[in-house]
């Protein structure tokens, strides 16, 4: 298509508009690997012209080199698991982003169905600037009342609430969705083994795990103790299995106990097919009897609803 008055192909034209313009504009594709940057997303969140990674690379060197996204939390892990637990869950949505050298941003991200999402920030440093810590205190506790404080993933009344999203999605008309609910093995004889901070330790190991094999677009939650539960919106059954194994491969190959190398641990699974005609807790309790199969018959295995 081109422009009538300069004979200018639109796509150029736009092209041109990125380049200038001092918003960030970011595309990451389903798995979260940024495709698209202008030159302003790029100076703010110090990448290269040619670089190209994940969002969680992004932030992994926006933390060591101390620029673009202020990320002040001691524990980078806990703080990385914590914003994918919000990150690419709704169709839109908007916060506030403090930079390392002092300016703020406003950043949207917005949706595809197919898991691709567009993110573009303007810079708010100068705007209304009395009422940011206030605004930070709120987004702050906000965040803290859906996150789990000690894995970072996130806590049940979010995980709770991201699958009763994907009931009421199913119930008009939209995507299969397919839930796993995860127990780790034997965990009582870690925590007498290895004690408390040794269990909290493969706590955050495994949320860790799940997080890095899981997509985007997952919930995925601590319900309690050792108990947590994933929520894989447009899987099928066999998509879902895929999963499920990927996790335990996963998890097989973790040592989470720097002293002790050689220790290992597993989990058991019960997972199926959400159903739309129950609420969230009649799911659960539909793969809690899976998961009770899975460690009746041995452990370590997912049992899988038909
Ligand atoms: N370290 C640590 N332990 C916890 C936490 N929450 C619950 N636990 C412990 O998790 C253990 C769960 O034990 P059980 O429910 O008996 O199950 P299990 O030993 O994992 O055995 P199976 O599930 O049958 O394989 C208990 O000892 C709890 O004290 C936590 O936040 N940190």
């Amino acid at each position: 298509m081109y422009d009538t008055f300069t004979e200018i192909p639109l796509s150029e034209r736009i092209q041109r508009l990125h380049d200038a313009s001092p918003l960030l504009i970011g595309v990451f594709d389903e798995h979260d690997m940024l495709r698209y940057a202008n030159p302003a997303f790029r100076r703010a969140l110090g990448l290269r012209p040619d670089a190209f990674m994940t969002w969680q690379d992004l932030m992994r060197l926006n933390h060591k080199q101390k620029v673009g996204t202020r990320i002040d939390s001691p524990d980078f892990e806990a703080w990385l698991a914590s914003a994918r637990s919000r990150r690419g869950k709704l169709p839109y949505r908007g916060f506030e982003v403090d930079r390392t050298d002092g300016r703020w941003h406003f950043m949207t991200e917005s949706l595809a169905p197919d898991g691709w999402m567009l993110c573009v920030a303007v810079d708010i440093t100068d705007v209304r600037a009395d009422e940011r810590s206030l605004r930070a205190d709120r987004d702050g506790a906000w965040k803290a009342a859906r996150t789990d404080a000690l894995t970072g993933v996130s806590n049940r009344m979010h995980i709770l609430q991201l699958l009763d999203e994907q009931i009421a999605q199913l119930r008009s008309g939209g995507q299969p969705c397919g839930i796993a609910l995860i127990d780790l093995d034997h965990f009582k004889s870690v925590n007498d083994r290895y004690g408390h901070y040794g269990g909290d330790l493969v706590l955050r190991d495994f949320a860790h795990v799940a997080a890095s094999t899981l997509r985007r677009v997952d919930g995925f939650g601590r319900l309690g103790g050792e108990e947590f539960l994933a929520v894989l919106p447009g899987v099928d059954r066999a998509e879902l299995a895929a999963v499920v194994n990927r996790l335990h491969e996963a998890v097989r190959r973790s040592t989470p106990l720097p002293d002790y190398p050689g220790f290992h641990y597993s989990f058991s699974a019960g997972a199926g097919m959400l159903e739309g005609g129950e609420d969230a807790l009649t799911n659960i309790r539909r793969v809690d009897h899976a998961l009770y199969e899975a460690k009746g018959s041995g452990r370590d295995r997912c049992v899988m609803l038909t």
